[in-house]
């Protein structure tokens, strides 16, 4: 189980605190612009010391644990494909991040690009497939590379409505069918509604512990009664 515990964050004159236990499933964070939801992905990546507190993994506290050596895959909206490797490289680096893979790995890597609908496209480059394709590679290397925790950082927000359902479907289907904690930060609370488990709210310098989806908008926090009425008045303009 990730833990957060008592843990205090800082960039700059931000701060924010954290404390709670999040459990396995699609868990959404939501709250307003510049509250803070990047920079708890970035505490649990690795990428930011806490100011104070920890954050564990199954009770082992991660400081000092490098981001390559945490239980923990991460997924931003650039995806993070390399330009020159080919599609069955980009995978294959969630492997073995040298690219000598043993033909079992290879064969793995071509089953994970059959399971997101890339069969035969192992050969081409990232700019020679659609968005919606190349969201597919970044999350077969996100599957390949297995790890418990899996941080989404608004991954799929370029893309259209129902490719992004797509995605949001493969992703319950793939990382939560396998058991994993994934964390997801969406501007769009139907996002939430629709697809996650438990919804982390952040707002005001605090992120407040995860509550089950329904009854989080069945019976919003005062914090998520204020969001969601700033998010329906942008979607009214
Ligand atoms: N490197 C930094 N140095 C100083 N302040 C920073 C740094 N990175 C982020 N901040 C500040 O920390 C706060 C939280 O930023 P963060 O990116 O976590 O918010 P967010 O909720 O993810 O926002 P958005 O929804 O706009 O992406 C913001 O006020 C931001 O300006």
């Amino acid at each position: 189980m990730l833990k957060l515990d008592a843990l205090g964050l800082r960039q700059g004159d931000f701060s924010l605190t954290v404390d709670f236990e999040c459990p396995a499933g699609l868990t959404a964070i939501i709250g307003p612009s510049g509250g803070g939801k990047s920079t708890l992905l970035a505490a649990i990546a690795g990428f930011l010391n806490p100011a104070y507190g920890s954050v564990l993994w199954n009770g082992k506290d991660l400081a000092g644990v490098a981001p390559g050596a945490r239980p923990v895959s991460m997924l931003f909206q650039d995806n993070n494909l390399f330009p020159h490797l080919s599609v069955w490289q980009n995978v294959g680096l969630g492997l073995d991040p040298s690219l000598r893979l043993s033909p079992a790995q290879k064969d793995a890597v071509m089953q994970i690009l059959r399971d997101v609908d890339l069969d035969g496209m192992d050969q081409r480059k990232p700019a020679a497939l659609s968005g919606g394709q190349q969201s597919r590679v970044a999350l077969a290397r996100v599957l390949i590379a297995d790890r418990p925790v899996v941080l989404l950082d608004e991954p799929f927000a370029a893309l259209g409505p129902a490719l992004k359902s797509g995605m949001l479907s493969l992703v319950r289907d793939m990382l939560v069918g396998a058991g994993k904690t994934v964390l997801m930060v969406t501007h769009d609370p139907d996002d939430a509604r629709r697809f996650a488990d438990q919804v982390i709210v952040i707002a005001g310098g605090v992120a407040h512990a995860p509550v089950p989806t329904e009854s989080a908008f069945a019976d919003p926090h005062p914090a998520l009664r204020t969001y969601l009425g700033a998010a329906d008045a942008d979607h009214s303009k």
